[in-house]
């Protein structure tokens, strides 16, 4: 499953969009991002979503606080960006410091503004089928499963992961489309089994090659949304694909989705802030 191209799609669409607004109302859809710390990975997709935003005509903000940035430091930061009408999303990279409160820190996103859809009301929204940003993995998961036609009613998903940006969300969208859906983690006994057991496998974990072919179902449908240095996913690509129907690679997979939709979803969010419509919603 291809996702560079349905992604390029996505991002062609909404940079037409992006100039529609701009050319309607003057004001030219703005993401600001906020970095902590100096980890290389963060600062290569920090980068990637910049570069990104400049190709489609959005603009950007960079916020980068050093590793030692206290949480009450960070929530002023994603406060005063909420505050601030010339910023239509924010986005703040995941991880930050193990010292600071992540939680705490997303909720001083205001929702409107949430287009990476990390806060608590993005995700009650999005669990309840109610307007609002869903998360840009599990909705990059969502668009890449209708590209391809994925019937989900009544199918077997299993998720491997439950984190609060990736597991756990695209748990909810799956639900929602009448698939039977399972979480596994760390805890859950004999992975194998579960999975051999899937229609549909969604490897959201961050452990390199964790899931192999053995594991998967014939003419199963994978997606790989496992991000690990040296662009390995959670899914043994090799021998995972000699059994599924459908399977996404890394890269080129769930990653170009990602920061499609969090494109489509900051000029939305423009779209709204700046009170125009007739530029069509993509939620
Ligand atoms: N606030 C957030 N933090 C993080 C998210 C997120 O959605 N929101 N997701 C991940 C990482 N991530 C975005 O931040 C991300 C990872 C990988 C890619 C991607 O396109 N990868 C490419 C390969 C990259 C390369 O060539 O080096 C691919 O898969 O084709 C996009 C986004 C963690 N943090």
């Amino acid at each position: 499953m291809d996702g560079a191209g349905p992604a390029r799609r996505i991002v062609a669409e909404a940079a037409g969009h992006a100039s529609e607004i701009a050319r309607r109302t003057g004001i030219t859809p703005c993401l600001a991002t906020v970095l902590v710390g100096e980890d290389p990975a963060s600062a290569t997709y920090v980068r990637m979503k910049r570069a990104r935003c400049a190709k489609a005509g959005i603009a950007s903000r960079f916020v980068a606080l050093p590793a030692a940035t206290t949480t009450s430091e960070l929530v002023d930061t994603l406060g005063s960006l909420s505050q601030d009408p010339e910023v239509h999303g924010i986005l703040l990279q995941h991880p930050v410091g193990a010292h600071i409160d992540e939680r705490a820190a997303f909720e001083a996103i205001a929702p409107e503004k949430d287009v990476d859809g990390v806060t608590m009301s993005s995700f009650g929204a999005m669990s309840f089928g109610l307007p609002g940003f869903a998360s840009c993995t599990p909705g990059g998961i969502m668009r890449l499963l209708d590209e391809y036609r994925v019937e989900l009613a009544g199918r077997r998903a299993v998720v491997v992961g439950r984190s609060p940006i990736l597991g756990k969300p695209v748990g909810m969208l799956l639900l929602a489309r009448d698939a039977t859906v399972t979480y596994c983690h760390s805890r859950t006994a004999d992975l194998g089994a579960v999975l051999r057991e899937a229609d549909v496998v969604v490897a959201a974990v961050g452990r390199p090659r964790l899931i192999r072919g053995q594991d998967i179902k014939p003419g199963a449908v994978v997606i790989d949304a496992g991000y690990n240095p040296g662009n390995i996913g959670d899914v043994d690509f090799d021998s995972a694909s000699e059994r599924a129907r459908l399977i996404t690679p890394v890269p080129g997979g769930v990653g170009p989705m990602t920061i499609a939709v969090l494109l489509a979803q900051t000029v939305d969010a423009a779209r709204r802030q700046t009170g125009l419509t007739g530029v069509r919603a993509d939620r």
